[in-house]
């Protein structure tokens, strides 16, 4: 079996992005500058949030951390927004999810300006993306077709089926892997929690892409051998004998799957760094879009 690294990945890609902020820098260019908005204390986000910023001072970007209590109310988080909004010098933030319960994300994501959208998130980017126009992809599908390209899978004609709908990985991961394009051409089965018989779907799957959110529930019955599995899910499960008190795993019984299967994702260090490295690939992306 072979292991999709994609801490490796993300660590060459990483490189490719300094090399092009240090031309930026010799031709006295604007440095990309991205923000990231982070309410209340989800230990999970503190974690991601960490690598977002590590991640951009590896690369040479100016970042900017806003952190704020879980009693910010809605009214704060949008004044932020609008101030990220029309700030010249940040060309994209994220107002990292979940946010505290007494906010509505939805209302907070339609104050975000699309040319500042790199998480890919509000309608005009999901609108372009699903129209096949340049738009800002979502990190975490974004980050999983670059896998797909840099690894050489094919999936023109293959048989993907995708577990989970949410908004931010499941829809746009089965929009992007059905549009023309290569990674692109695949027929493409979407499978929620209201499908009936989930494994005659999943053992059909030439790819299967798990973004459900429940530990280890892809094992190997679920799954036709020789596929290639992307596991999206990073779950916290309790773990006395670990110094943290728990353990992080997939969506996807690793144990059970790698021998039967011709390619997988490991949880951690594959599909995580690749969303991180997608948000900066946007971020240049914006840097560089600029009129100004
Ligand atoms: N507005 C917004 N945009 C997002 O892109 C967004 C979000 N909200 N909320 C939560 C999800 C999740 N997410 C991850 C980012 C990095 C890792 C990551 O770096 N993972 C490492 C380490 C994991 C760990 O140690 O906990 C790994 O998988 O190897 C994972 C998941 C971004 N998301």
């Amino acid at each position: 079996m072979q292991v999709l690294d994609g801490k490796a990945l993300a660590e060459t890609i990483k490189e490719e992005l300094r090399q092009e902020v240090d031309q930026i820098r010799l031709a006295g260019g604007k440095i990309p500058h991205l923000a990231a908005v982070l309410v209340g204390a989800d230990p999970a986000s503190e974690v991601y949030v960490r690598n977002k910023v590590q991640s951009c001072e590896q690369v040479g970007f100016q970042s900017t951390l806003i952190r704020r209590g879980s009693e910010t109310t809605q009214e704060e988080v949008l004044e932020i927004v609008r101030r990220l909004n029309d700030d010249p010098d940040v060309d994209g933030f994220i107002v990292q999810l979940p946010l505290p319960k007494h906010i509505d994300e939805d209302t907070v994501n339609l104050a975000i300006r699309p040319e500042k959208d790199v998480d890919g998130f509000t309608p005009v980017n999901i609108g372009r993306m699903t129209l096949g126009l340049p738009a800002y992809l979502p990190a975490t599908p974004n980050g999983i077709m670059t896998m797909l390209e840099r690894y050489g899978i094919e999936t023109e004609g293959k048989e993907v089926v995708v577990l989970g709908r949410s908004n931010i990985v499941g829809t746009p991961m089965s929009i992007l892997l059905s549009r023309k394009g290569n990674p692109g051409n695949a027929t493409v089965t979407l499978c929620h929690s209201r499908t009936q018989d989930m494994a005659a779907h999943t053992r059909r799957a030439d790819i299967l892409i798990a973004a459900i959110g429940i530990p280890e529930m892809v094992t190997a019955e679920l799954v036709k051998p020789g596929a290639v599995v992307i596991d999206v899910g990073i779950n916290r499960v309790e773990d006395a004998s670990r110094s943290r008190g728990f353990r992080l795993c997939g969506d996807v019984d690793y144990a059970s799957l790698e021998p039967i299967v011709s390619a997988m994702t490991p949880v951690p260090g594959g599909v995580g760094p690749m969303t991180v490295v997608s948000l900066l690939m946007n971020t240049l992306k914006a840097s560089k879009g600029r009129l100004s």
